[in-house]
């Protein structure tokens, strides 16, 4: 049975408004973390770090100092928001989440709140204008990464203990608001705000002041889209309030991971945010170990896509603007993949069905479209399919070639195989399933 809550969900179930459909149907994002960790990209005195490259202000054997006076240094010429933007469209990108702040407390924007901002880099103007312009302009939504915990305010704490500290604490509350509505006032078409370093218990004691202040936001922007990760309810339960009901309008909690089954998403919505390399959001000049490919990234997301959610894929940008080769070509070719396939994925969702080895299921939101997203071709060629009683394949074709078409083998009720004509394939591929309801043998009535 329930606990009553005052900070807690405000809603269960899904948010069953515009905005939200619209950022359900996003299928693919682009995230982008660049800042003054970009300078150095994991690398500090000629020695190579191993940690997340946007985390090196707090690694041991460099001073804060010595990273606080990156700002001096952060010069971004080659930097490029329609280039930017250009190469997300390409790759097929619906929204693109950028970091306004991460935990260095380094502002992309030119904040009235602090002057650590790119204000008093030798760039000086603002970064975060541009580029919402510019995807705004190539279709493409702009939601806002805002980190709370802030290593470079000198009121931020890990941790409320003494009397100063809770003085120092409600200044830094004063300063966060202050931010956030100063980020909604300067960037009013963006969509929504992406919020990291929250797990601190400083913050998670905020309770009563994080959900005043998510209610101001949402009145400031009608439809603002907040995800799980912002508050905590008064108990300190965070995603999940006391009842288990999610916070905000989706889960948050697929950082780097992504759910293996329906049951784990528990009907919300949900982003995966994830890195190309294993754990590496900022430049990262060593790029070691796994570098994922693009057919590893595009079963990834159709494995989001197949289970309701949305992939947010991961770009570091350099310090001086420019994209490394490595995550140009991987945007050329998963947009190339998306060219041909894009059906299979915008506005796309769960299909409902059984899931299969050879991939993944989705179907076409509000109809009874189904795709089948296939990595895994069985040496026998034969794609089993499973569809719920009383539905029948009227039509099964490759999407992109139509003419390349298939005729289900019917070995059970509503249990078919389609058989490939080759086991040879080299890329993913998507076979479009157009199903109807099997019409009620018509009784003989005389
Ligand atoms: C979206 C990603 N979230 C940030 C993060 C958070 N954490 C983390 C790791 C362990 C405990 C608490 C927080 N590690 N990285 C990364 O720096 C990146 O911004």
């Amino acid at each position: 049975d329930k606990v009553s809550l005052v900070h807690g969900a405000h809603r269960t179930g899904r948010r069953t408004d515009a905005a939200m459909a619209r950022w359900r149907a996003y299928g693919l994002g682009q995230f982008i973390h660049w800042g003054l960790y970009s300078i150095p990209g994991g690398e500090w005195d000629g020695k190579t770090y191993n940690g997340a490259a946007e985390w090196i202000r707090s690694w041991d054997g460099i001073t804060k100092s010595a990273y606080d006076s990156l700002i001096y240094h952060f010069n971004p010429v080659k930097f490029d928001a329609t280039a930017w933007a250009a190469a997300a469209q390409q790759m097929g990108a619906k929204y693109v989440t950028i970091t306004t702040k991460h935990h260095d407390g380094f502002c992309l924007w030119p904040s009235k709140y602090t002057s650590y901002t790119v204000a008093s880099s030798p760039y000086k103007k603002d970064l975060i204008k541009p580029l919402v312009d510019a995807y705004n302009k190539a279709g493409i939504d702009v939601i806002l990464y805002f980190s709370i915990m802030d290593w470079s305010n000198p009121d931020w704490r890990y941790d409320i203990k003494t009397k100063d500290d809770s003085i120092a604490f409600e200044r830094f509350k004063k300063f966060t608001r202050n931010q956030l509505l100063e980020l909604l006032e300067r960037y009013p078409t963006t969509k929504g705000l992406w919020f990291d370093g929250t797990w601190d218990n400083a913050w998670v004691k905020q309770a009563a002041f994080a959900d005043e202040l998510e209610t101001e936001m949402r009145k400031m922007r009608p439809g603002l889209i907040i995800g799980s990760r912002f508050r905590a309810d008064e108990n300190g339960k965070r995603h999940f309030d006391t009842n288990g009901q999610l916070m905000g309008d989706y889960e948050q909690g697929w950082e780097r991971k992504i759910p293996n089954t329906i049951t784990e998403v528990h009907g919300n919505d949900w982003d995966c945010v994830m890195t190309v390399p294993e754990n590496q959001w900022g430049y990262n000049a060593a790029w070691k170990g796994h570098i994922k490919t693009t057919d590893e990234l595009l079963e990834m997301l159709a494995k989001c896509v197949s289970l309701d959610g949305n992939f947010v894929l991961n770009f570091g940008p350099k310090g001086d603007g420019s994209i490394r080769k490595e995550e140009l070509s991987l945007a050329r070719e998963i947009g190339d993949w998306m060219a041909v396939n894009q059906e299979a994925i915008y506005g796309c969702e769960y299909a409902g069905l059984e899931p299969q080895n050879w991939g993944y299921f989705t179907k076409k939101t509000g109809t009874d479209k189904i795709y089948m997203l296939v990595f895994n071709v069985p040496v026998s060629g034969a794609l089993r399919v499973k569809l719920p009683v009383q539905t029948s394949i009227s039509k099964a074709y490759r999407l992109g070639q139509p003419a390349q078409t298939f005729v289900p083998e019917e070995i059970q009720a509503s249990e078919s195989f389609i058989h490939l004509k080759t086991t040879s394939e080299k890329h993913p591929f998507v076979i479009v399933l157009e199903t109807a309801k099997k019409t009620e043998n018509p009784k003989v009535k005389y």
